[in-house]
């Protein structure tokens, strides 16, 4: 196989939320070099970019990985997908662009876990920094930053019935979720600028590929980390069937995800010393944590059909020929917005100490015919209900010593009895928010749901049957300040030098909300920590 050696002083693996970012602050100074390798390739960027194309891109091989997890005990023996982003943008560039930052409790509740430096008063300013929204630059919301977070461009009726009802049904009203209060119900916020997607790639990479300091690579497939002794010095990769050898002559950071950061870890030596030896990996360091604690929010997408039209109605040919034109002319369009349209923060019980549920409205229901997702002819709408700090954990595991072969992934969604008894409140919601005019009584039908007489058992089973992963997998690399960590608190892998893991698979617990904003915060983090490193 032919061969080549890179150099740079930062690599930076994996071109997703969190590693668009660090590249693109890391490069902003001096007389550094830094080197982006990303598996997926450019070319694939175009469809990305409107909107809708979701349908198209997620479960398409060309833009996502195409994890499929193992079968889970807890929801008998169910096995799905687990979409991950391949392409320049990585998830940002699949996801359905809801922003959304999670709740300050969050990170206080973080940082009470050791983990310093990263309480609300600390990751506030680097969401602000990140951004550019469609709100008055202050306290809370940015003006400057390279990520556009903009409202809802094309509102749907149903959308705002499916407000009146939260408020009717006790959900405090709140004007902007990611603002001085994230309890409530509000028109949801999107990564997109103009009707178009913005991802992670769009708006801290593209504007920067003429800095003469920024390298950005891809198509590279990582294979594993190298050492010498227990320092990392570089990378062991692939392009096109040639070998590549690149070397960092500072820091390797993985930002490769929830999913192939622990991954790579394993492949490279850092893991669980004998699940390693059993793939014939030489242990660099025992860290059993790797791949383990991981989160997902459990939830239900409950379809409803409606009485009135939803966005259904405007997926008929001609009705759809007329809405990609408008979005083609910068008009407002359902091409050209985000999934939900609607979400809402809220305590399942007054006694619950913070909000458990979230709720995403979506003003459309969708099907897999043929394998293809379509949007059928029939009024639907789907309601989203999942719990926000689930108690369960599933974890990763190896399957063979190959970077190609896929990670099994057991999800164990439904471990816990408090997650089993917090998404039966949920569905109790769900129920109420279905009854509750306006909204309510537009409903015909909740499809497949048991009637709200059906009684405790019957609603268990089904949630055991229904409930589904929402994309939002993290903590396989925990971060936190004890012995067993894999990660501290400055994002160091334990046990090396030179090497940190800045994405969503450091999260301690997880958070009230969808994560891409909290990637993009961790790469700004990341930033921080190695530029005022001692
Ligand atoms: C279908 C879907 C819908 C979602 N919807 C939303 C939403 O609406 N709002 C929201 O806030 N969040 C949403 N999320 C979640 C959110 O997008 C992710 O949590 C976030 O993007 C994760 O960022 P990350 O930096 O941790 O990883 P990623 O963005 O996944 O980036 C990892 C990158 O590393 C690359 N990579 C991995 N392994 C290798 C390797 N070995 N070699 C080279 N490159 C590698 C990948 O190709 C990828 O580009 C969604 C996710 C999905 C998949």
């Amino acid at each position: 196989m032919p061969s080549e050696t890179i150099e740079a002083d930062y690599v930076v693996v994996g071109a997703g939320s969190a590693g668009c970012v660090l590249a693109s602050r890391l490069s902003e100074q001096h007389g550094v070099s830094v080197l982006l390798v990303e598996a997926g390739t450019r070319e694939r960027i175009g469809l990305t970019r409107m909107p809708a194309a979701l349908m198209r891109t997620i479960g398409n091989p060309r833009y996502d990985w195409g994890y499929r997890s193992e079968p889970d005990p807890t929801r008998n023996g169910l096995v799905e997908d687990w979409p991950r982003g391949k392409v320049p943008g990585g998830s940002s560039a699949i996801n359905g662009m809801i922003f959304i930052r999670g709740a300050a409790a969050d990170y206080d509740a973080w940082e009470s876990l050791g983990c310093a430096g990263w309480g609300w008063r600390d990751v506030l300013p680097l969401f602000r920094r990140m951004e550019t929204a469609d709100a008055p630059d202050n306290a809370t919301r940015g003006g400057m930053g390279p990520q556009r977070v903009s409202a809802l461009a094309w509102r749907h009726p149903v959308s705002a019935d499916f407000i009146a009802s939260g408020v009717a049904a006790g959900i405090p009203a709140n004007d902007d979720l990611n603002g001085a209060s994230h309890e409530g119900i509000a028109w949801n916020q999107g990564s997109t600028r103009n009707g178009l997607r913005h991802s992670a790639w769009d708006a801290f990479i593209r504007p920067n590929l003429a800095r003469p300091n920024l390298r950005t690579m891809d198509g590279v497939l990582v294979r594993r980390v190298t050492f010498d002794g227990r320092r990392a010095t570089g990378l062991a990769a692939t392009r096109d069937g040639t070998a590549l050898t690149i070397r960092a002559r500072r820091e390797v950071i993985l930002t490769a995800g929830a999913i192939n950061s622990p991954q790579l870890l394993m492949l490279s030596g850092i893991g669980d010393a004998s699940d390693l030896a059993a793939h014939g990996i030489a242990t660099v360091a025992d860290s059993p944590e790797v791949g383990r604690n991981l989160m997902e929010h459990p939830g239900l997408y409950v379809q409803a059909e409606l009485t009135v039209p939803t966005v259904n109605a405007e997926a008929a040919p001609l009705r759809a020929a007329w809405q990609f034109l408008r979005w083609a002319a910068g008009l407002p369009s359902p091409f050209g917005v985000p999934t939900a349209q609607v979400l809402a923060f809220l305590r399942s019980q007054p006694a619950a100490a913070e909000p458990d549920l979230q709720f995403h409205l979506f003003p459309y229901g969708s099907m897999l015919k043929d394998g293809k997702r379509i949007i059928p002819r029939r009024n639907l709408a789907t309601i989203l209900v999942n719990v926000n700090h689930p108690r369960s954990r599933g974890r990763l595991a190896l399957r063979s010593a190959d970077p190609a072969a896929p990670i099994a992934i057991h999800p164990r969604l439904l471990d816990d009895e408090q997650d089993v008894e917090t998404l039966l409140r949920g569905l109790g919601w769900v129920r109420r928010m279905a009854t509750t005019p306006p909204f309510g009584t537009t409903v015909k039908e909740l499809i497949g749901v048991p009637p709200a007489n059906a009684g405790r058992e019957a609603d268990i089973a089904f949630l055991r049957s229904a409930a589904r992963p929402f994309y939002h997998p993290a903590g396989t690399c925990r971060m936190g300040a004890d012995a067993r960590a894999v990660v501290a608190p400055d994002l160091r892998v334990n046990g090396v030098a030179a090497l940190r893991v800045a994405d969503i698979s450091i999260f301690p617990r997880h958070i009230a909300g969808n994560t891409n904003a909290t990637a993009l915060m961790i790469g700004e983090k990341a930033a921080e920590l190695i530029t005022q490193a001692p």
